[in-house]
């Protein structure tokens, strides 16, 4: 385990071929990077962190007005302590789902899609809702740059994925609570897993905890201001055939304080299958079994029936309101 970040820090704003070399290098190698350069403000994050820890002091009570349960098939809301079971036992964290904000009249609200819908925001602390509303926009602005740098290093045009599989993307954000574990735990905030979509932008307070699996073994993501952590996930794998890696990673909060993270995942649209590039000639032997012993590339059916096989593993009891 190091102390010191191993993975690159990379300039998405610097000119020239210089960022996608990098990106394509980082995606190759463990599927993980910082991303510098993102022009979003930082008090953007300052604000959404004060307002989301004032969630989480409510009393529990307060808190499950929100609760998952309510938010049906849209899939939003937040969740206790143990509700989630990333890789099949209970995190210990607690949280709240989002996702792009439908109004009920819209066609894809209207025709049942699942995850699809609006929030559920807390009366209690109306300021969360404009503080996500606005990180949601910014972040669809950076995760569409990094998508742009990403297309450019697989030789595709800039705008291949903004004028396609992410005209309509699948955005779902989440806010985490860490409690802090005893320092002999060994709970984990979230079990080992990959992320399921194109990619993750991880904003994470100073208190550490993330780990990413490397060739070499675990390794510390630690936070570094002012970046975001990015990742592939599983649909990048797969439309490049396994060329760019899905990489395994987990969290732990040892620190002693109360951890505070904001992942936000950008993924194709809900209804787009999403099959091997054409140039993804450049595919890798086949490698050991994966954890959950599943392989993206030998899916079949849309994005949408990939997330919701996933959905229906982490939330069981959730899972007869969104299949
Ligand atoms: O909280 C974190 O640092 C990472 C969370 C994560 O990996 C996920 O939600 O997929
Ligand atoms: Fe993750």
């Amino acid at each position: 385990m190091t102390a010191t970040p191993s993975l690159p820090v990379i300039d998405i704003s610097a000119p020239g071929d210089g960022p996608v070399r990098e990106i394509e290098a980082a995606c190759r190698d463990t599927g993980f990077f910082y991303v510098t350069g993102h022009g979003v403000p930082p008090r953007l994050l300052a604000e959404l962190d004060a307002v989301s820890r004032a969630f989480f002091a409510l009393p529990e009570a307060e808190k499950m007005r929100i609760s998952m349960e309510r938010g049906g098939r849209a899939w939003r809301g937040y969740f206790p302590v143990g509700g989630e079971l990333t890789s099949g036992r209970p995190d210990l964290k607690e949280g709240v789902y989002f996702g792009t904000e439908l109004p009920d009249d819209h066609p894809r609200v209207r025709a049942g899609l699942p995850l699809h819908g609006h929030n559920l925001f807390p009366e209690r602390v109306p300021a969360l809702r404009p503080a996500v509303l606005s990180y949601l926009d910014a972040l669809t602005g950076v995760a569409q740059a990094v998508l742009r740098l990403v297309a450019r290093a697989l030789d595709l045009p800039g705008d291949y994925f903004a004028s396609g599989y992410t005209a309509e993307p699948t955005v779902l954000f989440r806010i985490f609570h860490y409690p802090p574990s005893p320092p002999d735990s060994d709970d984990w905030g979230v079990g080992e897993h990959t992320d399921y979509g194109l990619l993750t932008l991880l904003a994470q307070d100073g208190n550490g905890g993330l780990q990413v699996r490397t060739p070499g073994g675990w390794i510390d993501a630690p936070p570094l201001a002012g970046t975001f952590v990015c990742n592939i996930g599983d649909m990048l794998e797969r439309l490049t055939d396994g060329w760019y890696r899905s990489t395994l990673h987990r969290v732990r909060n040892v620190s002693g304080r109360d951890r505070l993270s904001y992942p936000f995942f950008f993924d194709p649209d809900f209804t787009a299958e999403v099959p091997a590039l054409p140039a993804a000639a450049r595919t890798t032997a086949a490698g050991e079994p994966r954890w959950d012993g599943e392989d993206p590339r030998a899916f079949e059916g849309t994005y949408g029936d990939y997330l919701l096989r996933k959905v229906s593993k982490v939330f069981p009891q959730l899972s007869g309101e969104v299949l």
